[in-house]
Protein backbone atom coordinates (compact mmCIF):
# COMPACT_ATOMS: atom_id res chain seq x y z
CA UNK A 1 0.00 0.00 0.00
CA UNK A 2 3.29 2.39 -0.02
CA UNK A 3 3.44 2.66 -3.46
CA UNK A 4 3.98 6.01 -3.19
CA UNK A 5 5.15 8.78 -0.21
CA UNK A 6 1.76 10.87 0.42
CA UNK A 7 2.45 14.31 1.60
CA UNK A 8 2.14 13.22 5.09
CA UNK A 9 5.03 11.41 5.15
CA UNK A 10 8.05 12.53 6.55
CA UNK A 11 11.46 11.47 7.29
CA UNK A 12 13.34 12.74 10.12
CA UNK A 13 16.82 11.90 11.41
CA UNK A 14 17.47 11.31 14.79
CA UNK A 15 21.23 10.63 14.81
CA UNK A 16 21.94 13.51 16.35
CA UNK A 17 20.13 13.40 19.30
CA UNK A 18 21.27 9.76 20.00
CA UNK A 19 24.30 10.50 19.84
CA UNK A 20 24.13 11.88 23.66
CA UNK A 21 23.53 8.13 24.68
CA UNK A 22 26.72 7.04 23.14
CA UNK A 23 29.16 6.61 25.48
CA UNK A 24 26.72 5.02 27.68
CA UNK A 25 25.39 2.76 25.44
CA UNK A 26 28.59 -0.19 25.89
CA UNK A 27 27.55 0.09 29.45
CA UNK A 28 23.79 -0.72 28.57
CA UNK A 29 24.29 -3.48 26.35
CA UNK A 30 26.73 -5.26 29.38
CA UNK A 31 23.15 -4.77 32.01
CA UNK A 32 20.84 -5.71 29.26
CA UNK A 33 22.75 -8.72 28.53
CA UNK A 34 23.06 -9.57 31.82
CA UNK A 35 19.32 -8.97 32.20
CA UNK A 36 18.52 -11.30 28.99
CA UNK A 37 20.44 -14.18 30.57
CA UNK A 38 18.31 -14.18 33.88
CA UNK A 39 15.24 -13.89 31.82
CA UNK A 40 16.66 -17.14 29.58
CA UNK A 41 17.22 -19.03 33.05
CA UNK A 42 14.17 -18.00 34.20
CA UNK A 43 12.45 -19.48 31.14
CA UNK A 44 14.58 -22.38 31.09
CA UNK A 45 14.13 -23.31 34.67
CA UNK A 46 10.13 -22.99 34.28
CA UNK A 47 10.01 -20.00 36.54
CA UNK A 48 8.46 -16.76 35.05
CA UNK A 49 10.33 -13.96 36.99
CA UNK A 50 9.78 -10.34 35.58
CA UNK A 51 12.96 -8.78 34.17
CA UNK A 52 13.40 -4.97 32.78
CA UNK A 53 15.26 -4.44 29.81
CA UNK A 54 15.82 -0.52 29.38
CA UNK A 55 15.26 -1.58 25.77
CA UNK A 56 14.71 2.14 24.84
CA UNK A 57 18.94 2.42 25.62
CA UNK A 58 19.49 -0.25 23.94
CA UNK A 59 17.73 1.73 20.75
CA UNK A 60 20.05 1.87 18.09
CA UNK A 61 19.89 5.23 15.91
CA UNK A 62 16.67 5.33 13.80
CA UNK A 63 16.22 6.63 10.57
CA UNK A 64 12.56 6.41 9.73
CA UNK A 65 10.12 7.40 6.53
CA UNK A 66 7.15 8.74 7.81
CA UNK A 67 7.42 7.92 11.31
CA UNK A 68 8.74 10.61 14.08
CA UNK A 69 10.79 9.28 16.13
CA UNK A 70 13.53 11.60 18.35
CA UNK A 71 15.00 10.84 21.89
CA UNK A 72 15.26 12.74 25.04
CA UNK A 73 18.11 12.60 27.20
CA UNK A 74 15.96 12.03 30.22
CA UNK A 75 14.58 8.66 28.12
CA UNK A 76 13.76 6.61 31.39
CA UNK A 77 11.45 4.07 29.35
CA UNK A 78 11.34 0.15 30.15
CA UNK A 79 10.03 -2.95 29.16
CA UNK A 80 8.70 -5.60 32.07
CA UNK A 81 9.05 -8.46 29.93
CA UNK A 82 11.46 -10.63 27.23
CA UNK A 83 11.01 -13.46 25.83
CA UNK A 84 13.77 -16.14 24.16
CA UNK A 85 14.11 -15.15 20.63
CA UNK A 86 15.63 -18.82 19.56
CA UNK A 87 14.09 -20.42 16.69
CA UNK A 88 10.45 -19.87 16.07
CA UNK A 89 7.90 -19.34 18.98
CA UNK A 90 4.53 -19.84 18.54
CA UNK A 91 1.88 -18.51 20.94
CA UNK A 92 -0.67 -20.72 19.85
CA UNK A 93 -2.40 -21.03 23.36
CA UNK A 94 -1.94 -17.97 26.24
CA UNK A 95 -3.88 -17.25 29.63
CA UNK A 96 -5.43 -13.98 30.03
CA UNK A 97 -3.41 -10.83 29.13
CA UNK A 98 -3.88 -9.21 32.63
CA UNK A 99 -1.98 -12.17 33.86
CA UNK A 100 0.86 -12.07 31.36
CA UNK A 101 1.19 -15.92 31.45
CA UNK A 102 1.78 -16.21 27.83
CA UNK A 103 3.60 -19.12 27.44
CA UNK A 104 6.10 -20.34 24.24
CA UNK A 105 4.90 -23.21 22.79
CA UNK A 106 7.14 -26.01 20.93
CA UNK A 107 8.13 -24.27 17.57
CA UNK A 108 5.57 -25.15 14.84
CA UNK A 109 7.15 -24.52 12.06
CA UNK A 110 10.55 -23.52 10.38
CA UNK A 111 12.37 -20.91 8.22
CA UNK A 112 11.33 -23.22 5.53
CA UNK A 113 8.22 -23.34 6.20
CA UNK A 114 7.80 -19.82 6.05
CA UNK A 115 9.44 -19.76 2.62
CA UNK A 116 7.05 -22.32 1.40
CA UNK A 117 4.03 -20.35 2.86
CA UNK A 118 5.42 -17.30 1.04
CA UNK A 119 6.32 -18.89 -2.20
CA UNK A 120 10.02 -17.36 -1.04
CA UNK A 121 9.09 -14.18 -0.55
CA UNK A 122 7.40 -13.58 -3.92
CA UNK A 123 5.93 -10.56 -4.97
CA UNK A 124 2.78 -11.65 -5.73
CA UNK A 125 2.35 -12.55 -2.18
CA UNK A 126 3.34 -8.70 -1.01
CA UNK A 127 0.75 -7.58 0.40
CA UNK A 128 1.81 -4.04 1.93
CA UNK A 129 5.13 -2.28 3.31
CA UNK A 130 6.12 -0.45 5.98
CA UNK A 131 8.74 1.41 8.55
CA UNK A 132 9.27 -2.11 9.99
CA UNK A 133 9.85 -3.85 6.62
CA UNK A 134 7.79 -5.80 3.82
CA UNK A 135 4.26 -7.78 4.39
CA UNK A 136 3.63 -10.89 2.79
CA UNK A 137 0.35 -13.32 2.49
CA UNK A 138 1.41 -16.51 3.64
CA UNK A 139 -0.70 -20.36 3.64
CA UNK A 140 0.55 -22.60 6.19
CA UNK A 141 0.61 -25.99 6.07
CA UNK A 142 -2.55 -26.58 7.80
CA UNK A 143 -4.44 -24.51 4.86
CA UNK A 144 -4.49 -21.20 7.39
CA UNK A 145 -3.60 -17.87 5.95
CA UNK A 146 -1.21 -15.46 7.66
CA UNK A 147 0.31 -12.38 6.93
CA UNK A 148 3.90 -12.83 7.43
CA UNK A 149 6.21 -9.67 8.01
CA UNK A 150 9.55 -9.36 7.09
CA UNK A 151 11.65 -6.75 8.71
CA UNK A 152 13.80 -4.89 7.54
CA UNK A 153 17.82 -5.10 8.71
CA UNK A 154 18.63 -3.33 11.74
CA UNK A 155 15.07 -2.80 13.66
CA UNK A 156 15.40 -5.27 16.34
CA UNK A 157 13.98 -2.69 18.57
CA UNK A 158 10.40 -2.88 16.77
CA UNK A 159 10.98 -5.98 15.96
CA UNK A 160 10.97 -7.07 19.70
CA UNK A 161 8.49 -4.64 20.63
CA UNK A 162 6.10 -5.77 18.46
CA UNK A 163 6.09 -9.26 19.71
CA UNK A 164 6.46 -8.73 23.12
CA UNK A 165 3.39 -6.59 22.90
CA UNK A 166 1.58 -8.85 20.88
CA UNK A 167 2.19 -11.95 23.10
CA UNK A 168 0.57 -10.23 25.68
CA UNK A 169 -3.06 -9.29 24.03
CA UNK A 170 -6.12 -11.28 23.11
CA UNK A 171 -8.92 -8.93 21.59
CA UNK A 172 -11.02 -9.74 18.78
CA UNK A 173 -10.19 -5.69 17.67
CA UNK A 174 -6.65 -6.47 17.92
CA UNK A 175 -4.11 -8.41 15.23
CA UNK A 176 -2.99 -11.98 16.75
CA UNK A 177 0.28 -13.08 17.16
CA UNK A 178 0.82 -16.48 15.66
CA UNK A 179 4.38 -16.99 15.93
CA UNK A 180 7.96 -15.06 15.22
CA UNK A 181 10.80 -16.70 14.13
CA UNK A 182 14.84 -15.38 13.99
CA UNK A 183 17.24 -17.13 11.89
CA UNK A 184 20.30 -16.07 10.58
CA UNK A 185 19.67 -11.94 9.83
CA UNK A 186 16.48 -12.37 9.11
CA UNK A 187 13.48 -11.54 11.83
CA UNK A 188 9.94 -12.82 10.61
CA UNK A 189 6.73 -12.00 12.87
CA UNK A 190 3.79 -14.02 11.83
CA UNK A 191 0.10 -12.98 12.46
CA UNK A 192 -3.25 -13.31 11.75
CA UNK A 193 -4.18 -12.02 7.97
CA UNK A 194 -6.75 -9.81 7.37
CA UNK A 195 -7.93 -9.96 4.22
CA UNK A 196 -9.60 -6.12 2.79
CA UNK A 197 -7.30 -4.02 3.27
CA UNK A 198 -6.51 -0.89 5.66
CA UNK A 199 -9.01 1.97 6.64
CA UNK A 200 -7.00 4.32 4.47
CA UNK A 201 -7.50 2.41 0.84
CA UNK A 202 -11.26 2.01 2.00
CA UNK A 203 -11.11 5.66 2.83
CA UNK A 204 -9.58 6.16 -0.37
CA UNK A 205 -11.54 4.36 -2.38
CA UNK A 206 -9.14 1.86 -3.91
CA UNK A 207 -10.75 -0.80 -1.96
CA UNK A 208 -14.05 -1.52 -1.37
CA UNK A 209 -17.80 -0.07 -2.57
CA UNK A 210 -16.76 3.04 -0.18
CA UNK A 211 -17.70 3.23 3.21
CA UNK A 212 -21.31 4.64 4.76
CA UNK A 213 -21.83 6.69 7.77
CA UNK A 214 -22.53 3.25 9.96
CA UNK A 215 -19.66 1.49 8.47
CA UNK A 216 -17.43 4.13 9.75
CA UNK A 217 -19.46 4.37 12.78
CA UNK A 218 -18.60 0.76 13.53
CA UNK A 219 -15.01 0.68 12.57
CA UNK A 220 -14.45 3.51 15.16
CA UNK A 221 -16.10 1.97 17.55
CA UNK A 222 -13.89 -1.18 16.96
CA UNK A 223 -10.91 0.89 17.68
CA UNK A 224 -11.97 2.39 20.23
CA UNK A 225 -12.30 -1.21 21.78
CA UNK A 226 -8.94 -2.02 20.81
CA UNK A 227 -7.07 0.98 22.39
CA UNK A 228 -9.28 0.42 25.70
CA UNK A 229 -8.51 -2.98 26.05
CA UNK A 230 -5.39 -1.86 25.21
CA UNK A 231 -5.00 0.87 28.02
CA UNK A 232 -7.48 -0.79 30.62
CA UNK A 233 -7.48 -4.67 30.61
CA UNK A 234 -3.62 -5.51 30.04
CA UNK A 235 -1.07 -5.38 32.81
CA UNK A 236 0.78 -3.12 32.56
CA UNK A 237 -1.20 -0.99 30.02
CA UNK A 238 -0.23 -0.87 26.46
CA UNK A 239 0.19 2.81 24.62
CA UNK A 240 0.22 1.75 20.87
CA UNK A 241 2.03 5.41 19.96
CA UNK A 242 0.98 4.93 15.90
CA UNK A 243 -2.80 4.63 15.60
CA UNK A 244 -3.12 5.86 12.37
CA UNK A 245 -5.64 4.51 9.37
CA UNK A 246 -3.03 2.64 7.52
CA UNK A 247 -2.48 0.32 10.64
CA UNK A 248 -6.49 0.08 10.96
CA UNK A 249 -6.87 -3.56 9.00
CA UNK A 250 -10.38 -3.99 8.05
CA UNK A 251 -12.28 -7.28 7.94
CA UNK A 252 -14.21 -8.32 4.69
CA UNK A 253 -17.50 -7.38 7.19
CA UNK A 254 -15.54 -3.94 6.96
CA UNK A 255 -15.00 -4.40 10.84
CA UNK A 256 -11.73 -3.00 12.20
CA UNK A 257 -8.54 -4.62 13.89
CA UNK A 258 -5.86 -2.77 14.69
CA UNK A 259 -1.70 -3.80 13.89
CA UNK A 260 1.74 -2.39 13.81
CA UNK A 261 3.08 -2.76 17.49
CA UNK A 262 6.25 -1.61 16.24
CA UNK A 263 6.06 1.06 18.32
CA UNK A 264 3.85 0.61 21.35
CA UNK A 265 4.51 0.78 25.28
CA UNK A 266 4.19 -0.74 27.93
CA UNK A 267 3.09 1.89 30.35
CA UNK A 268 5.14 1.78 33.54
CA UNK A 269 3.96 -0.23 36.21
CA UNK A 270 4.36 2.31 39.32
CA UNK A 271 0.71 3.90 39.78
CA UNK A 272 2.04 7.03 40.91
CA UNK A 273 3.84 7.43 37.51
CA UNK A 274 1.78 10.23 35.47
CA UNK A 275 3.38 9.78 32.27
CA UNK A 276 6.75 7.97 31.27
CA UNK A 277 9.65 10.16 29.65
CA UNK A 278 10.43 8.46 26.48
CA UNK A 279 11.70 9.06 22.37
CA UNK A 280 8.47 10.80 20.10
CA UNK A 281 7.22 8.13 17.57
CA UNK A 282 4.37 8.09 15.75
CA UNK A 283 3.41 9.30 12.70
CA UNK A 284 2.95 12.82 11.41
CA UNK A 285 -0.41 14.58 11.76
CA UNK A 286 -1.31 12.10 14.02
CA UNK A 287 1.49 12.85 16.67
CA UNK A 288 0.33 14.64 20.30
CA UNK A 289 1.72 17.96 20.79
CA UNK A 290 1.83 17.81 24.25
CA UNK A 291 4.00 14.27 23.78
CA UNK A 292 6.48 15.98 21.20
CA UNK A 293 6.68 18.95 23.57
CA UNK A 294 7.45 17.43 26.85
CA UNK A 295 8.61 13.88 25.54
CA UNK A 296 6.16 12.78 27.97
CA UNK A 297 4.18 9.68 26.82
CA UNK A 298 0.67 8.92 28.66
CA UNK A 299 -2.37 6.91 26.91
CA UNK A 300 -3.99 10.13 25.91
CA UNK A 301 -1.50 10.17 23.50
CA UNK A 302 -3.32 7.24 22.15
CA UNK A 303 -6.77 9.29 22.46
CA UNK A 304 -4.79 12.39 20.79
CA UNK A 305 -4.21 10.15 17.79
CA UNK A 306 -7.85 8.36 17.60
CA UNK A 307 -9.11 11.98 17.78
CA UNK A 308 -7.15 13.08 14.49
CA UNK A 309 -8.52 9.18 12.94
CA UNK A 310 -12.25 10.15 13.52
CA UNK A 311 -12.04 13.44 11.51
CA UNK A 312 -9.86 11.58 8.96
CA UNK A 313 -13.22 8.72 9.21
CA UNK A 314 -15.86 11.95 8.78
CA UNK A 315 -13.85 13.95 6.45
CA UNK A 316 -11.99 11.51 4.36
CA UNK A 317 -8.98 13.63 4.04
CA UNK A 318 -5.07 13.09 5.53
CA UNK A 319 -4.15 14.58 8.82
CA UNK A 320 -1.84 16.56 6.25
CA UNK A 321 -2.91 17.71 2.78
CA UNK A 322 -0.25 19.53 1.78
CA UNK A 323 -2.20 20.46 -1.75
CA UNK A 324 -4.78 22.02 -0.42
CA UNK A 325 -4.96 25.71 0.07
CA UNK A 326 -3.28 26.86 3.34
CA UNK A 327 -5.50 27.00 5.63
CA UNK A 328 -7.13 23.47 4.66
CA UNK A 329 -3.58 21.61 5.08
CA UNK A 330 -3.99 20.93 8.82
CA UNK A 331 -7.27 18.77 8.56
CA UNK A 332 -8.38 18.54 12.19
CA UNK A 333 -7.44 22.33 12.27
CA UNK A 334 -9.94 23.18 9.35
CA UNK A 335 -12.81 20.27 10.17
CA UNK A 336 -12.55 21.79 13.58
CA UNK A 337 -12.95 25.55 12.65
CA UNK A 338 -15.93 24.25 10.28
CA UNK A 339 -17.92 22.38 13.14
CA UNK A 340 -17.06 25.50 15.47
CA UNK A 341 -18.56 27.82 12.85
CA UNK A 342 -21.71 25.26 12.44
CA UNK A 343 -20.50 24.45 9.23
CA UNK A 344 -19.38 20.58 9.87
CA UNK A 345 -21.17 19.61 6.84
CA UNK A 346 -18.96 21.53 4.53
CA UNK A 347 -16.13 19.37 6.43
CA UNK A 348 -18.02 15.76 5.60
CA UNK A 349 -16.91 13.62 3.35
CA UNK A 350 -18.49 14.38 0.17
CA UNK A 351 -18.73 10.31 -0.71
CA UNK A 352 -21.27 10.30 2.21
CA UNK A 353 -24.72 10.40 1.73
CA UNK A 354 -25.83 13.21 3.30
CA UNK A 355 -29.35 12.97 5.24
CA UNK A 356 -30.36 14.11 8.62
CA UNK A 357 -28.93 10.80 10.44
CA UNK A 358 -26.10 11.26 8.62
CA UNK A 359 -25.00 14.85 9.51
CA UNK A 360 -26.07 14.01 13.30
CA UNK A 361 -23.31 11.05 13.28
CA UNK A 362 -20.78 13.48 11.48
CA UNK A 363 -21.52 16.55 14.12
CA UNK A 364 -21.15 14.32 17.22
CA UNK A 365 -18.28 12.20 15.70
CA UNK A 366 -16.92 15.48 15.15
CA UNK A 367 -17.63 16.71 18.82
CA UNK A 368 -16.32 14.47 20.26
CA UNK A 369 -12.87 14.64 17.87
CA UNK A 370 -13.26 17.97 19.27
CA UNK A 371 -12.32 16.98 22.82
CA UNK A 372 -9.49 14.46 21.91
CA UNK A 373 -7.85 16.66 20.25
CA UNK A 374 -7.79 19.03 23.12
CA UNK A 375 -3.98 20.32 23.50
CA UNK A 376 -3.92 19.63 27.46
CA UNK A 377 -3.97 15.82 27.95
CA UNK A 378 -6.05 15.96 31.25
CA UNK A 379 -9.12 17.40 28.71
CA UNK A 380 -9.13 14.77 26.56
CA UNK A 381 -11.57 11.94 27.86
CA UNK A 382 -10.23 8.22 28.49
CA UNK A 383 -10.70 5.88 25.64
CA UNK A 384 -13.37 4.09 27.57
CA UNK A 385 -15.56 7.10 27.67
CA UNK A 386 -14.75 7.30 24.09
CA UNK A 387 -16.52 4.01 23.52
CA UNK A 388 -19.44 5.24 25.29
CA UNK A 389 -20.02 8.25 23.72
CA UNK A 390 -19.75 6.37 20.20
CA UNK A 391 -22.34 3.79 21.41
CA UNK A 392 -24.67 6.83 22.16
CA UNK A 393 -24.34 7.96 18.67
CA UNK A 394 -24.36 4.72 17.19
CA UNK A 395 -27.73 4.13 18.94
CA UNK A 396 -29.30 7.82 18.23
CA UNK A 397 -28.47 7.03 14.56
CA UNK A 398 -30.20 3.46 14.69
CA UNK A 399 -33.11 5.17 16.41
CA UNK A 400 -33.40 7.66 13.87
CA UNK A 401 -33.12 5.44 10.66
CA UNK A 402 -35.36 3.16 12.31
CA UNK A 403 -37.95 5.96 13.00
CA UNK A 404 -37.73 7.30 9.18
CA UNK A 405 -38.07 3.87 7.70
CA UNK A 406 -40.97 3.23 9.84
CA UNK A 407 -42.76 6.56 8.95
CA UNK A 408 -41.63 5.98 4.96
CA UNK A 409 -42.82 2.24 5.14
CA UNK A 410 -46.42 3.27 6.81
CA UNK A 411 -46.75 6.33 4.70
CA UNK A 412 -45.35 5.33 1.25
CA UNK A 413 -45.06 1.06 1.89
CA UNK A 414 -47.37 0.13 -1.28
CA UNK A 415 -45.60 2.67 -4.00
CA UNK A 416 -41.63 2.68 -1.95
CA UNK A 417 -40.96 -1.07 -1.24
CA UNK A 418 -37.34 -0.87 -2.26
CA UNK A 419 -34.81 -1.47 1.11
CA UNK A 420 -31.46 -0.41 1.21
CA UNK A 421 -29.82 -3.68 2.06
CA UNK A 422 -26.42 -2.27 2.71
CA UNK A 423 -27.78 0.30 5.56
CA UNK A 424 -30.10 -2.30 6.69
CA UNK A 425 -27.33 -4.44 7.86
CA UNK A 426 -26.52 -2.13 10.55
CA UNK A 427 -30.29 -1.43 12.17
CA UNK A 428 -30.66 -5.38 13.19
CA UNK A 429 -28.98 -7.62 15.51
CA UNK A 430 -25.89 -7.33 17.41
CA UNK A 431 -22.69 -7.11 15.14
CA UNK A 432 -19.12 -9.07 15.19
CA UNK A 433 -16.62 -7.52 17.47
CA UNK A 434 -19.89 -5.09 19.13
CA UNK A 435 -18.89 -6.44 22.74
CA UNK A 436 -14.99 -5.57 24.26
CA UNK A 437 -14.06 -8.00 22.29
CA UNK A 438 -12.92 -10.60 24.59
CA UNK A 439 -11.88 -13.69 23.81
CA UNK A 440 -12.00 -16.32 26.47
CA UNK A 441 -8.41 -17.56 27.27
N1 LIG B 1 -2.05 -8.78 9.37
C1 LIG B 1 -2.18 -8.22 8.18
N2 LIG B 1 -3.08 -8.68 7.31
C2 LIG B 1 -3.22 -8.12 6.08
N3 LIG B 1 -2.51 -7.05 5.65
C3 LIG B 1 -1.60 -6.54 6.49
C4 LIG B 1 -1.37 -7.08 7.78
N4 LIG B 1 -0.41 -6.34 8.41
C5 LIG B 1 -0.06 -5.39 7.53
N5 LIG B 1 -0.76 -5.49 6.39
C6 LIG B 1 -0.67 -4.61 5.21
O1 LIG B 1 0.66 -4.18 5.07
C7 LIG B 1 0.75 -2.76 5.20
C8 LIG B 1 2.05 -2.40 5.85
O2 LIG B 1 1.98 -2.77 7.21
P1 LIG B 1 2.99 -2.24 8.29
O3 LIG B 1 2.34 -2.41 9.60
O4 LIG B 1 4.30 -2.89 8.12
O5 LIG B 1 3.26 -0.75 7.87
P2 LIG B 1 2.39 0.60 7.94
O6 LIG B 1 1.75 0.68 9.25
O7 LIG B 1 1.48 0.72 6.79
O8 LIG B 1 3.51 1.67 7.76
P3 LIG B 1 4.51 2.17 8.88
O9 LIG B 1 5.26 0.99 9.34
O10 LIG B 1 5.33 3.17 8.18
O11 LIG B 1 3.64 2.73 9.94
C9 LIG B 1 -0.51 -2.37 5.99
O12 LIG B 1 -0.89 -1.04 5.81
C10 LIG B 1 -1.53 -3.36 5.45
O13 LIG B 1 -2.08 -2.89 4.24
Amino acid sequence: MKKALHPTMIRQDSSSLHDQHKPRAKNYFKVVSRKLAAVFTALLSGKRKKGSIDVNKMQKNNTRVKRISFSTSTDQSTVSDVRSSAGFKSFGSYGSSSSMSGHITTPSFSFEDICKATVNFSPENKIGEGGFGTVYKGRLKDGSLVAVKRAKKGLPQQFKNEILTLSKIEHLNLVRLFGYLEHKDEQIIVVEYVGNGNLREHLDGVRGNGLEIAERLDIAIDVAHAITYLHTYTDPPIIHRDIKASNILITEKLRAKVADFGFARLATEDPTATHISTQVKGTAGYVDPEYTRTYQLTDKSDVYSFGVLLVELMTGRYPIESKKPVKERVTIRWAMKRLKEGEFVIAMDPKLRRSPASNMVVENVLKLAHQCLAPVRQSRPTMKKCVEVLWGIRKDYKDRVSSTTAASTSHCSANFPYRNAKSDRHLFGIQEGDSYGFISA
